[in-house]
């Protein structure tokens, strides 16, 4: 699992270790792995330019240290000081004592093999300042090194409110951010690479998963195992107008782990002939026939109304997707929260500024892309549901603000159709008996591998490629390692 943890967090784990470790003890680790990680992206360190963008705070004391170990082996290590008359007193003396220098020849910058950026860590808030935002665009050379977090961004969120610097890679302290995971953050942070420092840390408030964390999610049949036991997943959803949503859902709900899926709905002859196995009716949730879980709203249009509400009236877990989002936005958060099982719910960044205004929240779509965590959240607690907000990156957030963000997707995703496969899955994971954050982490996942395996070196793909992406994306996932 990787981990990430608040700003709040690490500095009350490092107070802790603080009052127990030599003074700069801390620092010297973090400067240690950063400087090992410059020296690794560098085809010498020797001769090499590095340019140390500074600033006040200990994240410029960071990368000052850093450059001045690579100073001793050799490098030619300059200092741009974003305020000089505050720069880390420490850092800076190993600098100059290593021979490094300071200039301020914002040239320096293109000039540089290397740059790293110690502009701003965990004390950054707000736009990057005047003196610091012109590197935002500057042409480089060579790579940047963001140290710790890329300034600009919000290292607890990943919301970037002006001018970041992007970095090629992020050598992070302790433990990760959610900015270092969720775009759009993520896209500056670049190859992430963790240096471990020692903190005792509480469980990380956000979490991705691994390879290995997904593995262990998928259900696996036993000797005992019968379709009834594996978990029937009901799927309502397709519409004489749209039936190719229930052909979709069906297809990511029949690869999710259920032993049978059940279609309710008007496009029963469209699903069968496409999915034999599957068992339909068009009877509606409340008459289908026992499920385990229920998945309410693809392609639904005037029947989601109808699904829904006999969804929710049924004592089993309910993913609501789609039509059946506009719905509930509808309906108001009285008609999930406090519902004795759990309800997940499934928007697109568009669909989740619905839900938001029906909690009086006024953001439209490009503003929930701009702040996901936050969104996922907000939905979560308000509608007492489980909620995957769907994008670039996906976050999955339980009411109690727990959450985890999926980035093995890719742009290609981003096709007709795919969120149907993906609530079919989701909703298959969930009668199986996964919590909705399991299901809902494990569903992105694999739809994600799926979608990146069937789009192989970069071409487009369809919404059925990627349902037929997924027993290949378990199997992998479930092929000791290096099978794949
Ligand atoms: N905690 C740990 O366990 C460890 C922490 N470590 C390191 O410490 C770092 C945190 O250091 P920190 O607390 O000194 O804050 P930091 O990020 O340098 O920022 C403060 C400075 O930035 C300025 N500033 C603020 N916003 C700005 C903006 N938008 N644009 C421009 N400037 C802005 C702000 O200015 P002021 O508001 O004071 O005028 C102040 O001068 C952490 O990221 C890690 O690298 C490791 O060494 C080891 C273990
Ligand atoms: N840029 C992207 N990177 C990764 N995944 C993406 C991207 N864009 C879209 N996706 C994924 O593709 C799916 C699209 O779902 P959705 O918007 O509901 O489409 P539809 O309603 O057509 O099925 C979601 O799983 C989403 O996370
Ligand atoms: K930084």
């Amino acid at each position: 699992m990787r981990h990430a943890h608040t700003a709040e967090q690490v500095r009350a784990a490092e107070a802790a270790l603080i009052a127990r470790l030599p003074e700069g003890t801390l620092m010297g680790r973090a400067a240690a792995g950063l400087a090992a990680v410059c020296a690794g992206l560098l085809p010498r360190v020797y001769g090499s330019r590095v340019l140390v963008l500074a600033g006040s705070g200990d994240n410029g004391g960071d990368a000052l240290l850093a450059a001045a170990r690579l100073a001793r082996r050799g490098a030619r290590a300059e200092a741009l000081l974003l305020d000089p008359a505050r720069a880390h007193a420490a850092g800076l003396a190993a600098l100059l004592a290593a021979g490094g220098r300071t200039t301020a020849d914002p040239d320096a910058f293109t000039r540089a093999d290397l740059v790293l950026d110690g502009i701003v860590g965990l004390g950054g808030r707000g736009p990057l300042r005047p003196a610091a935002a012109p590197f935002a665009t500057l042409p480089r050379r060579g790579p940047v090194v963001a140290v710790d977090v890329p300034s600009g961004v919000d290292p607890d969120t990943g919301e970037v409110a002006g001018p970041a610097l992007r970095a090629d890679a992020t050598v992070c302290f302790g433990t990760h951010k959610p900015g270092l995971l969720i775009d759009p953050g993520a896209r500056y942070a670049g190859t992430l690479h963790l240096v471990g420092i020692g903190l005792d840390l509480p469980p990380a408030p956000v979490e991705a998963l691994q390879r290995a964390d997904a593995a262990a999610l998928l259900p696996v049949p036993g000797a005992e195992s019968d379709k009834y036991r594996r978990g029937v997943v009901g799927v309502a959803a397709g519409s004489a107008r749209y039936p190719g949503a229930a052909v979709l859902a069906v297809a990511g709900a029949l690869y999710g782990g259920a032993g049978a899926v059940r279609y309710t709905g008007h496009a029963a002859a469209e699903v069968v002939r496409r999915h034999p196995e599957a068992l339909v009716t068009e009877d509606g949730p409340a008459r289908a026939g026992r499920v385990q879980a229920w998945v309410v709203g693809p392609g639904g249009g005037a029947d989601a109304e109808r699904a829904l509400r006999e969804a929710l009236d049924t004592g089993v877990p309910v993913l609501a997707d789609a039509d059946a989002l506009t719905e509930l936005a509808r309906l108001g958060p009285a008609a999930t929260a406090g519902r004795p099982a759990p309800v997940l719910l499934t928007p697109h960044a568009g669909e989740a500024a619905r839900l938001l205004a029906g909690l009086g929240e006024d953001a439209d779509a490009e503003q929930v892309a701009a702040r996901r965590l936050w969104a996922a959240r907000r939905l979560a607690a308000g509608y007492g549901a489980t909620v995957l907000l769907k994008g670039s990156t996906t976050v999955v957030a339980d009411p109690d603000g727990r959450a985890r963000v999926n980035t093995t997707g890719t742009g290609w995703l981003g096709t007709a159709g795919s969120g149907d496969v993906l609530a079919g899955l989701a909703g298959s994971l969930l009668a199986t008996g996964r919590t909705p954050l399991d299901a809902g982490s494990a569903a992105a996942h694999l739809h994600g591998l799926a979608g990146r395996e069937a789009a192989g070196r970069g071409g487009p793909i369809t919404a059925l490629d990627v349902a037929a992406g997924l027993h290949g994306a378990w199997a992998g996932l479930r092929a000791p390692d290096g099978d794949r």
